[in-house]
């Protein structure tokens, strides 16, 4: 095992996430010679995705670790000493045999991703009821489970929680988690060395078959074919499958017809930005699971300004840790704002009224002008609520300052529309899909 590549391994553990980590980087085997260290990838396909996502990153930490640049020369192959886990790995994953990490690992799920560390909120209540209820019933609930919404909103980690659970009530219980990625990676393999065989046996012998972000199956027509016959094994059988898209499956354009109607015969929900409490409860809670002091004045801080998504929040979090320890300071709202000075500067501009306007418009395709104005058409007015509505949900404008903006209507005109478009969210999948696809957009 190569000391140097073991102490890159822990360093970048402090930058990636435990997922990228054991699944591109772990794999890797590593010799030092008179020329630098020498990385052995499993197959080409992670091989591209190392050289692609993380050779700049890793000559970068190698360079600090040595000293001095460090060549690194990138190979399919394997070195006769296999690398050493950096640190605990989850739980259930076991060490990756040199031979086949190709082969995405049975139960690699995330320890820490579990119900109990989820936190609840409106936005998410019913994917965290649909999950629970999966874990507690596979196969038989609901079959696939969809969780869909914009970047870094928990899909991923209820998917894992599902997983744990599942494990935890029957240990025997054989979870398999991939990234899409993963599966079309696996699958180039598979076809590669004529073991498709195998491909299909290792997919469909699983009581859980956990997939990420399928979107990016778009476009890629053989992998939606043997994806398509993976899911009907799976479903005839009773095997769960959870999947998650980072939209409405029936928006992701190239995803074949008889795919995306396999895709609704299960349950498909929404998750959806957290509003200001749920931003401040989850921020709090990632503070104590970190062990990070950080009191309510400094969560609410932080809520209030980045509304875009919990993991940009958690990576605002990582860095007031950070800096706080480096320079042993308290981590008050006044340190929390001299520290994240950019930070939040640029989230405030991400959303502001004439913002909202002008992209709410162009998605209805009626005129910025005409949004505005008092013509009160159908077509103009339900754009016009909505617009409103998301005004106030996403900035931190009064009643009236919204109304002003709106034409200088009356602040009893911006209520009404906001209780209109909450109930039309609820009740009328149309508006909910607009709305949904305006909220990735404007937070995106
Ligand atoms: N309600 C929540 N409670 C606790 N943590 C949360 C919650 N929502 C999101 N997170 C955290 O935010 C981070 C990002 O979440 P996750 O990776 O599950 O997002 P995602 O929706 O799958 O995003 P992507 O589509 O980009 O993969 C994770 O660390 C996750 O634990």
């Amino acid at each position: 095992m190569s000391d140097l590549w073991r102490r890159c391994l822990e360093r970048l553990e402090g930058d990636l996430s435990a997922e990228d980590l054991h699944t591109w980087l772990m794999p890797l085997q590593a010799r030092e010679d008179g020329h630098g260290l020498q990385l052995f990838a499993p197959n080409s396909y992670t091989l591209e995705t190392v050289r692609g996502r993380y050779l700049e990153q890793i000559e970068t930490v190698l360079a600090q670790l040595a000293g001095k640049p460090c060549a690194v020369r990138l190979e399919v192959g394997s070195s006769s000493v296999r690398p050493a886990p950096v640190s605990k790995p989850p739980a259930a994953a076991a060490p990756r045999p040199a031979a086949a990490p190709a082969t995405p690992h049975l139960h690699n799920l995330d320890p820490h991703y579990t119900f109990e560390t989820f936190v609840e909120g409106k936005s998410n209540q019913l994917g965290k009821a649909a999950a629970m209820q999966v874990a507690t019933n596979p196969g038989r609930a609901y079959n696939p489970l969809l969780l869909y919404g914009g970047t870094g909103l928990g899909k991923t980690h209820l998917m894992h929680a599902a997983g744990n659970l599942m494990r935890e009530h029957n240990p025997d219980c054989k979870v398999l988690y991939l990234r899409s990625e993963q599966f079309v990676g696996s699958m180039i393999e598979a076809l590669r060395a004529k073991s498709m065989d195998q491909f299909k046996q290792r997919f469909r012998s699983v009581d859980a078959l956990l997939i990420d972000d399928i979107q990016f199956f778009a476009g890629k027509d053989t992998t939606q074919e043997e994806f398509f016959h993976t899911f009907n094994a799976l479903f005839e059988s009773k095997q769960q499958i959870i999947l998650t898209c980072d939209r409405y499956p029936k928006e992701v354009d190239k995803l074949e017809p008889r795919l995306k109607s396999r895709l609704g015969w299960g349950l498909s929900v929404a998750i959806e930005p957290p509003d200001f409490e749920t931003r401040a409860a989850i921020l709090l809670a990632k503070a104590h699971e970190k062990g990070v002091a950080v009191d309510e004045n400094v969560a609410m801080l932080l809520a209030k300004r980045i509304r875009s998504n919990v993991r940009d929040l958690e990576g605002a979090l990582n860095t007031l840790a950070a800096r706080a320890n480096f320079y042993g300071k308290p981590i008050t709202t006044d340190f929390a704002e001299e520290t994240l000075r950019d930070l939040l500067a640029t989230h405030a501009q991400a959303v502001t009224i004439p913002n909202i306007q002008k992209i709410t418009a162009e998605y209805f395709n009626v005129r910025l002008q005409d949004l505005l104005s008092k013509r009160r058409v159908r077509s103009l007015a339900r754009p016009r609520q909505i617009a409103m509505t998301l005004s106030k949900e996403l900035t931190e404008h009064s009643l009236p300052e919204i109304g002003e903006a709106f034409g200088g209507r009356d602040h009893t005109t911006v209520m009404h529309a906001c209780k209109t478009i909450r109930k039309f969210i609820e009740t009328d999948p149309r508006i909910r899909q607009d709305w949904e696809q305006l909220i990735r957009t404007l937070t995106g």
